[in-house]
């Protein structure tokens, strides 16, 4: 199967995932496109009733556009299931996030859904996390400086451009920079460090956060549930 297939198919299968009633919190990415594409259509065929928080502005505006009820963060008291792709999975599940500079507010709906739900193509498997570069949300205000602390303790930060050449903006109109690790041995004492960094908003590692995992395979999904 080709890539977007097998995306397909684990976002299809996501859904079976979401129960009438739920508050649902949707990611972001060309994985989730497929599952809210499956989500809208089911609530159009009247099969689900849910509430759904968003992640990001374009997760929002294709939800909307198909008819999903969709709610500011702040109006839900809980989020039963949040569903969310993935860039990188190591074997411990632990994964970084952030291909699409959504992962701020990704991790803040994560760590404030009851379960979470990664659906991944088989290419996201790794052994060790780290040759994908590890995106860190700055506000634009002191990043020059965050820039050359990040290069001298030998991080290796990218400004992330776009096809313009200019700055990335995220949804809260702060820069990305794409650390190029290689390898991260020690993921939590580097989340632990860059956190503490003045002028970081939001960092890409997310550590022990994640219940199960669909994994699109040429044989089919393969779902690994319950891993916390
Ligand atoms: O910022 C974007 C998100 O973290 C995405 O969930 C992640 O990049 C995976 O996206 P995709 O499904 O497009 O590979």
């Amino acid at each position: 199967m080709k890539q977007n297939e097998l995306k397909q198919s684990v976002g299809i299968k996501a859904v079976d995932f979401i129960q009438e009633g739920m508050t649902v919190g949707l990611g972001t990415g060309s994985t989730v496109y497929y599952l809210v594409e499956e989500l809208g259509r089911r609530v159009q065929e009247k099969q689900l009733q849910v509430q759904c928080v968003s992640t990001s502005q374009r997760t929002w505006d294709q939800a909307c556009a198909l008819g999903i009820t969709m709610k500011p963060l702040q109006e839900v008291s809980t989020i039963d299931l949040t569903i969310d792709g993935a860039d990188e999975i190591d074997p411990d599940f632990q994964g970084i996030k952030g291909g699409g500079a959504a992962h701020t507010y990704e991790k803040i709906v994560a760590v404030n859904s009851r379960k979470n739900i990664w659906i991944v193509d088989e290419s996201k498997l790794v052994d060790q996390l780290g040759a994908f570069g590890l995106p860190v949300e700055v506000l634009p205000f002191g990043a020059q400086q965050l820039f050359q602390r990040f290069q001298a303790e030998g991080l290796q930060p990218k400004l992330r451009l776009d096809d313009q050449q200019d700055p990335v903006h995220t949804d809260s109109q702060n820069y990305v920079f794409d650390l190029e690790l290689g390898t991260i041995k020690h993921p939590h004492l580097l989340a632990q460090w860059l956190e503490e960094q003045a002028g970081v908003v939001e960092q890409g590692l997310f550590l022990d956060l994640v219940n199960t995992v669909i994994i699109g395979t040429d044989q089919g999904p393969k779902i690994i549930s319950d891993i916390r």
